[in-house]
Formats: C-alpha cells, structure tokens, sequence
C-alpha cells in the first residue's frame, strides 16, 4: 500500500503538486491521468523518490521515504518496478541480457538462477524464443514486453508505469493493458500508471485519480467515471465523441 499525504512540489516560485492525498493498494491498477502540464509526470517521479516533496509524505507499507536509512533505500529501491516511456531498453544488449540486467545489478545470483528468473518471466509476458534477439527486430509492443519483463523480474511490491501505451497501435495497447493487470493481481503488486490513454482508463482503471493544476480534482473507479458529474472529469474524459456515446450508452444500460 502506498499512501500520499498532503504532497507538495514546487520548482522555484512555480508550486505544481498542491496537497494531494490519496492511497494506492496492493493487487490493483491505479491510474493517474488529467491534462498536459496538470503534474503527472511530477507526481509520479515523487513516488519513485526522483523529486523531494517540500511538504507531505509518501509512505510504503508504512515506510516514509525520506526517512529511509540508506540501506532502507536500497531495499525499498530494488521493491520498485518501472516501465519507462517508449520502454528504455538497452539497444546493444539482447532481450536476454536486458531482463537480466536488474539481477545482475542487485543480486548475487549465479548466471543459471538469474537464467531461470529471465525465463520464467519472458514466459509470464509471452515472449518465450525471443532471448538472443535485440530491441530493434522486436515490435512496439514486444519491446513493451521485455520492458514489463525487466520491471518485474526482480518480483517488485511496487510497478510505476509511464504512459506504457504510448506509440502502440489499440489493440496492442489493450494487450499490454491486460498483461499489466493480470501481472498485478496475480503478485498483488501496487501499480500506478500515468496515462493519457481513455481506452486504459475505460478498462483497467481500479483505481483513477484525476490532477488538475496540481491538485486531485476527483478520484474513483472506472464504473464510478461513467457516472460522475464532476465537470471537469466530464469535461476532459469526454471531449471525444466516441466516449461521450460510450458514456450514454453505459448511463443507458444502467438505469
Ligand atoms: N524540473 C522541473 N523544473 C521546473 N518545472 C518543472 C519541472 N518538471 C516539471 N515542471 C513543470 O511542472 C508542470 C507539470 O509538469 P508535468 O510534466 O508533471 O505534467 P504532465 O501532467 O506530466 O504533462 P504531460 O501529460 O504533458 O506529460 C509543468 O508546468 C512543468 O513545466
């Protein structure tokens, strides 16, 4: 469980992130999304201990971590999990060496265990065959995999996805969406997810917490966002067409 209290990020006289609070629980998508510029990036890089809150707390499992001792750190860091935009794999390294990476930085592991490791979990992301190619004669979508694969081979409590989806066609969008939350549910992983994919927010959300200018504007489930009146949840998830029809027909559905 991760728990944010009050959190405030400024830079210089601009102050972004203005008192959020809220939790993410374990076994669940959590999906942070709101405009450009609103503070996802910032508020995502705070989680992951990039940027130091002026004010507010982020606890893990009741860890707060600006107080970690630097041995807490480098725990609590090898418990982290991250997706990367456009998933940030080492070009000149194999899928192979790339999944290994994490267990050759942390670990002590002999070559045949981290082997088994990397195995076991190209298998879990369906990329099995595909150990001694190298990114780029892989898909969008493969190289989403491998990247999965490395976030979640060293069996991390918490995965941070950035924008996991961007650049992929929409049904292989849905696919990393589904293989993101299978891999949640199934390791009970904290996953939080900043995104401005409404097809992700549509079926995944579990959890969705809305920044405006720097402040929580609304949070709830994905069931929950159809209903809202919140203007300005309606205002930005339904600017388009299609999910203003998706909307009312659900609305329909429901009555
Ligand atoms: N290191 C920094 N120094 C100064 N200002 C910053 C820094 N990082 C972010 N900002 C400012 O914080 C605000 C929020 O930026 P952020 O990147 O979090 O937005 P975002 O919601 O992720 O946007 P996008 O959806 O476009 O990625 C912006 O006005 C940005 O200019």
């Amino acid at each position: 469980m991760i728990e944010v209290k009050d959190l405030h990020k400024g830079f210089g006289d601009v102050q972004v992130l203005k008192g959020i609070s809220t939790s993410f629980e374990p076994g669940k998508t959590s999906l942070i999304i709101g405009q450009s510029g609103s503070g996802k990036t910032v508020f995502l890089k705070s989680l992951i201990g990039l940027h130091t809150p002026e004010k507010g707390t982020i606890s893990f499992d009741g860890r707060i971590n600006t107080q970690f001792t630097t041995e807490e750190k480098r725990q609590w860091r090898q418990e982290i999990g991250m997706v990367f935009q456009g998933s940030a794999l080492f070009d000149s390294q194999t899928v192979e060496e790339n999944v290994m990476f994490p267990l050759k930085m942390f670990t002590k592991q002999v070559e045949e265990e981290m082997l088994e490791r990397v195995n076991f979990v190209l298998k879990r992301v369906n990329l099995e065959n595909s150990n001694h190619k190298f990114p780029a004669e892989l898909s969008g979508g493969m190289q989403k995999r491998v990247a999965i694969a490395r976030a979640i081979v060293m069996n991390p409590k918490y995965l941070f996805c950035d924008e996991p989806n961007s650049g992929l066609d929409p049904n292989t969008a849905i696919l990393i969406d589904e293989l993101i939350q299978e891999i949640t549910q199934e390791y009970k992983i904290t996953t939080v997810i900043n995104t401005h994919d409404m097809n992700s927010v549509m079926q995944i959300g579990q959890k969705i917490v809305f920044l405006k200018n720097g402040v929580k504007a609304w949070e709830g489930t994905s069931q929950e966002i159809f209903k809202t009146d919140n203007e300005a949840v309606v205002k930005f998830v339904y600017s388009s067409e299609l999910f203003k029809k998706v909307r009312k027909a659900y609305l329909n559905e429901t009555k």
